[in-house]
């Protein structure tokens, strides 16, 4: 396909996007209707349109409206490109631009729009990132990097670098994880190379691997991960030598894929029903993964950003803030309750965790935050320990 050509279908998919079709859905039906696009054309087309669903307002400021056509409009002025040659209506490329779009189209205005983040939710996205909120809306309009997890039960860190070499994935270590690899060239290998069949390694972001290595986990411990959902951080629990993992998800279908991605990694999970936990041992770790906005994800997912709104994430909160209350009672004596989320807001993060100790008599002993600005997804923890009971 030419780039014209690979622009046109980019245009396509967004329109479907826009009347309501899921992003990765739309992708896979255009590509199951377009046959002769190869393998590269469906990863340019793909780029052009999740480019263009994280910097959806920009883009649109530039191309004069919401539509695909406007939007890769607004995403080739972006990029200082001539729209013109793209837009050249030559084979299958988009038709060019009539003169009312030659003219149409303004710079962003500063602030929420040319940070592509919704209006409604600029005042808290500003409060809870403060000096850092532009750096951290810009870093949002850019492709998340893949990081990989190194399975220590399989392989040490130089052992899977060099497996991963040998398939043409190159990598190198990401600071915010001893177990974190970034790959640097070769990511579209990953998934048929001789490291990741083996389980040698994973697909998780370096951040959500720090979540799992900041718990103090040690040989013996019995361990639930309340909200396991795909079982990324389940994987990264059970790779830890001696500990005992416990999977659970309210919405258990979600786990489907956890005993097979188990079984290639050589670890064991047992599976925990809801109506059996009352009756479980208490728990020394109990880590709640809650659902959030995902805004420290919306590199990765970005139809995420628009589909957010005030109801939602006030659904969010109360979800989160019933998951605290309810899986503390999951927690031994001295065990500790582990929040997380993939976001940066502080509604969903200090905010929600003061909330908890002001209703509990619980301490608060670790808080972190990783931020997209230094290359992780956003996320964020905070442990949690029951107060001793004066005698
Ligand atoms: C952020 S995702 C978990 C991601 C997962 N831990 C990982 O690392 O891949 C949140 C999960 O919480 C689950 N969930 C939502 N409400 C819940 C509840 N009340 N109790 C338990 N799980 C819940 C969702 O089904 C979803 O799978």
């Amino acid at each position: 396909m030419t780039p014209g050509a690979r622009i046109a279908a980019a245009i396509e998919i967004l329109d479907e996007i826009g009347g309501g079709a899921p992003a990765e859905k739309a992708l896979t039906i255009w590509a199951r209707r377009s046959r002769f696009a190869g393998s590269k054309d469906r990863a340019a087309i793909r780029d052009h349109v999740f480019d263009a669903l994280r910097c959806r307002r920009s883009f649109a400021a530039l191309g004069g409206g919401e539509d695909g056509r406007r939007l890769m409009i607004g995403a080739l002025r972006a990029a200082g490109a001539s729209v013109d040659e793209f837009f050249s209506g030559e084979g299958h490329a988009p038709a060019p631009l009539a003169q009312v779009e030659a003219t149409a189209g303004r710079k962003p205005n500063p602030g929420a729009e040319a940070g592509d983040i919704p209006d409604w939710l600029w005042p808290e996205f500003c409060d809870s990132l403060g000096d850092d909120t532009e750096t951290e809306a810009e870093a949002l309009r850019h492709r998340a990097p893949v990081h990989l997890r190194v399975n220590l039960r399989k392989a040490d860190v130089p052992n899977a670098k060099s497996a991963l070499h040998e398939d043409g994935v190159e990598t190198r270590p990401h600071p915010a994880c001893s177990t974190a690899l970034e790959v640097i060239a070769g990511a579209r290998r990953i998934n048929g190379s001789r490291a990741y069949r083996d389980g040698l390694v994973e697909l998780q972001d370096a951040a959500s691997q720090a979540v799992v290595a900041a718990l103090p986990l040690a040989p013996g411990m019995r361990v639930l991960d309340f909200c396991a959902g795909g079982g990324g951080k389940t994987l990264a629990l059970a790779a830890v030598d001696g500990v005992e993992v416990f999977a659970h998800d309210a919405n258990a279908a979600r786990m489907k894929d956890l005993p097979e991605r188990a079984a290639r990694a050589g670890v064991d999970v047992t599976y925990i029903h809801g109506s059996e936990l009352c009756a479980a041992d208490r728990f020394d770790v109990v880590l709640i993964d809650v659902p959030c906005s995902g805004s420290g994800s919306w590199r990765r997912a970005p139809a995420g950003k628009w589909l957010l709104s005030p109801e939602r994430l006030a659904d969010l909160v109360e979800t989160q803030a019933a998951i605290l209350h309810e899986t503390s009672q999951f927690v031994a004596p001295d065990g500790l309750l582990a929040y997380a989320t993939c976001s940066m807001l502080n509604v969903e993060n200090g905010n929600q965790i003061r909330g908890f100790l002001e209703d509990l008599n619980w301490s608060l002993l670790l808080e972190r935050a990783w931020h997209v600005s230094r290359g992780t997804d956003g996320f964020y923890t905070a442990h949690l320990t029951r107060n001793a009971h004066p005698d």
